[in-house]
């Protein structure tokens, strides 16, 4: 009969601990969780990233409509060009390279571009990424999926003519180093040696969206804005 009472009482204090112990844990996270938001530690990533690569030629408008994709959407807006030139402007030890990578039209090493895209990512309070300009070549595409272990939901690519391209980018006007005919012609060159096997992986994995980059700025966005608006619809 003890034996029973004993057991019985074994498994009331053991279901008892077992509870206690359960609502000790959920209070401890709860508690956890509260102490670190007030002391702004960044919260858990809780959401699945959403990527989208936007990719095309120079001067095909990614920029421009990643600001449309930005204010309509949410998107965080991470553009490779704009970091490289931050890395260069601040002296870093990359710097040089970079600089005189980009006068050359030719592309920086992958490492380099993926840690300055994580750093940014990883800083982020928001989930969904617009990545724009990269990847430009198969070694930027392998080296993200390697450091950053996901693969883009939405690839983007403008389809411009290269007329309009180099017309846009010698008309762009931001003092950049690039933004000269000889650089340009370079650079075309790159885009369709190296950019395009990545558009074309990415068209046979069915994540491609091609838009006809010629138009007005609100004519482009508006083959832009459905692609968005059905995967809000979905959640
Ligand atoms: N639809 C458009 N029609 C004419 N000019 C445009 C259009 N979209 C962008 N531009 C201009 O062309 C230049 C290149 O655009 P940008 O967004 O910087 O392209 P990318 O980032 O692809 O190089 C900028 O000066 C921009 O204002
Ligand atoms: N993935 C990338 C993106 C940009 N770069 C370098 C080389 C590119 O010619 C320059 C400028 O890129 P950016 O995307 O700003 O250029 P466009 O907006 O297409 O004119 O930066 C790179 O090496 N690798
Ligand atoms: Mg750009």
């Amino acid at each position: 009969m003890w034996r029973r009472v004993a057991s019985l009482s074994s498994s009331i204090s053991s279901s008892f601990l077992a509870q206690t112990a359960s609502r000790l844990n959920t209070w401890e996270s709860l508690t956890t969780g509260i102490a670190q938001q007030a002391k702004g530690v960044i919260a858990p990533k809780e959401k699945t990233p959403f990527i989208t690569f936007v990719l095309g030629g120079p001067g095909s408008g990614k920029g421009t409509q990643c600001i449309k994709i930005v204010e309509t959407f949410g998107f965080a807006h991470l553009s490779a060009g704009d970091l490289l030139r931050r890395e260069i402007a601040s002296k870093s030890a990359d710097g040089a390279m970079i600089l005189n990578t980009i006068k050359e039209g030719k592309i920086v090493p992958s490492q380099v571009t993926v840690k300055l895209i994580q750093k940014e990512m990883e800083l982020s309070d928001n989930h969904k990424f617009l990545i724009d300009g990269f990847p430009r070549t198969e070694e930027n595409r392998v080296s993200f999926e390697q450091i950053i272990g996901v693969e883009p939901n939405v690839v983007l690519f403008f389809d411009c003519p290269e007329e309009e391209m180099v017309k846009r980018v010698l008309n762009r006007n931001e003092g950049r180093v690039d933004d000269n005919l000889e650089t340009i012609k370079k650079r075309l060159t790159v885009f369709q040696a190296l950019s395009l096997p990545v558009i074309n992986y990415y068209s046979e994995k069915g994540k491609l969206y091609t838009i006809k980059a010629i138009g007005t700025e609100d004519e482009i966005f508006e083959q832009v804005r459905p692609i968005f608006a059905a995967f809000e619809t979905v959640g």
